[in-house]
């Protein structure tokens, strides 16, 4: 299968390189145009692979069968609307990314649009990208013209398992998206790796009771103990991560915090919902990134490959 890859950070990298020891002809799209893009991944198993794709193709674009989106929630918007002009009508687009909210910013796609929801943990170094633990992807439909591309997960789940279809992608999105408003924000507050979080139980499970009433009025059946449960386990599975958003703020990067708390927040205006924990700890955030707003270095110049 023909396949372009925009985005090529962490996890991008790590879908390009299984993607192509699958055996598929894949390129990478980067931000700044380069005609070839150089990478080195490590599985979990610490095996070393080195790989020269071939970047922004139009060529190839204007060819490809499936578009996979490992962009940043916050960069989706700018960086699809450029290249979708390019892509044929019937190539299926895969987003793979945390948070929500993000197809009320995207025109309208006419392509087969799914979401994917994964737990694969990456991380990218100067010198290479390390893949730190395999992950369940989960993936579903957006629009009505991706109910016919479920085979899509068959073949993901051959270059990088496990990856399996769910039509209610929503459900996954939402419960991803719970345990990230929890985690992120407040190993942000208490400068602490996701275990570190064990100590301050009793504001996780208030961040949880919030996230339940909203979620019931999104139809996602779940309730505050299910959420906690699930949220304290990740903190317990997670425990020596430092977690993106942390990531984010150490490095002068914009977090997703508007499309993991910040929808959350929006979602719950529309039911006349006040949600003060996590009101507190979005604004928390928005002030830790305004100190280094405008200081855009650190998320415009590009990357050498
Ligand atoms: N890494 C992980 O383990 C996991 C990540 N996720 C989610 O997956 C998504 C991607 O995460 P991750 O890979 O870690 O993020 P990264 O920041 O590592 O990757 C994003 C990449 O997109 C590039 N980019 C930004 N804007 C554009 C553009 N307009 N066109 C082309 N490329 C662009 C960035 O390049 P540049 O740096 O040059 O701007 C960067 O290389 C996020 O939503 C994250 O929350 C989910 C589960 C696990
Ligand atoms: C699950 C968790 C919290 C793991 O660190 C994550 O997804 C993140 O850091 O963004």
């Amino acid at each position: 299968m023909r396949i372009t890859v925009l985005g090529c950070g962490a996890l991008g990298q790590i879908w390009l390189s299984a993607l192509s020891r699958a055996g598929h002809t894949v390129q990478g799209w980067l931000r700044v145009p380069q005609s070839q893009l150089h990478i080195q991944v490590f599985t979990p198993e610490q095996e070393s692979y080195h790989h020269r794709f071939t970047a922004n193709d139009g060529r190839l674009l204007q060819q490809c069968e499936l578009l996979l989106v490992t962009l940043k929630a916050q960069q989706l918007q700018s960086g699809l609307t450029l290249i979708l002009p390019l892509l044929p009508a019937d190539c299926p687009i895969v987003l793979m990314h945390n948070g929500l909210g993000v197809i009320d910013d995207l025109p309208t796609v006419t392509q087969p649009l799914c979401h994917a929801v994964t737990t694969q943990a990456a991380y990218r170094t100067s010198a290479a990208t390390l893949h730190k633990a395999w992950g369940f992807t989960q993936l579903g439909p957006l629009n009505a013209a991706a109910q016919s591309v479920s085979h899509i997960a068959d073949m993901l789940h051959q270059a990088l398992p496990d990856v399996a279809w769910y039509d209610q992608i929503k459900i996954s999105g939402w419960k991803k998206l719970a345990v990230n408003a929890v985690i992120n924000p407040l190993t942000v507050k208490y400068d602490c790796h996701n275990g570190e979080l064990k100590e301050v139980l009793d504001e996780v499970r208030a961040l949880c009771d919030e996230l339940a009433t909203v979620m019931n009025r999104e139809g996602i059946p779940t309730d505050a103990h299910q959420l906690y449960e699930l949220v304290v386990n990740v903190i317990g599975l997670t425990a020596e991560n430092s977690s993106s958003m942390r990531q984010d703020i150490h490095a002068k990067r914009l977090t997703e915090i508007d499309y993991i708390n910040g929808y959350l927040l929006k979602r719950a205006r529309c039911y006349g919902l006040t949600l003060p924990q996590h009101s507190a700890l979005y604004q928390w955030i928005k002030q830790k990134e305004s100190e280094y707003v405008g200081d855009a270095l650190s998320t415009t110049l590009p990357r050498s490959w």
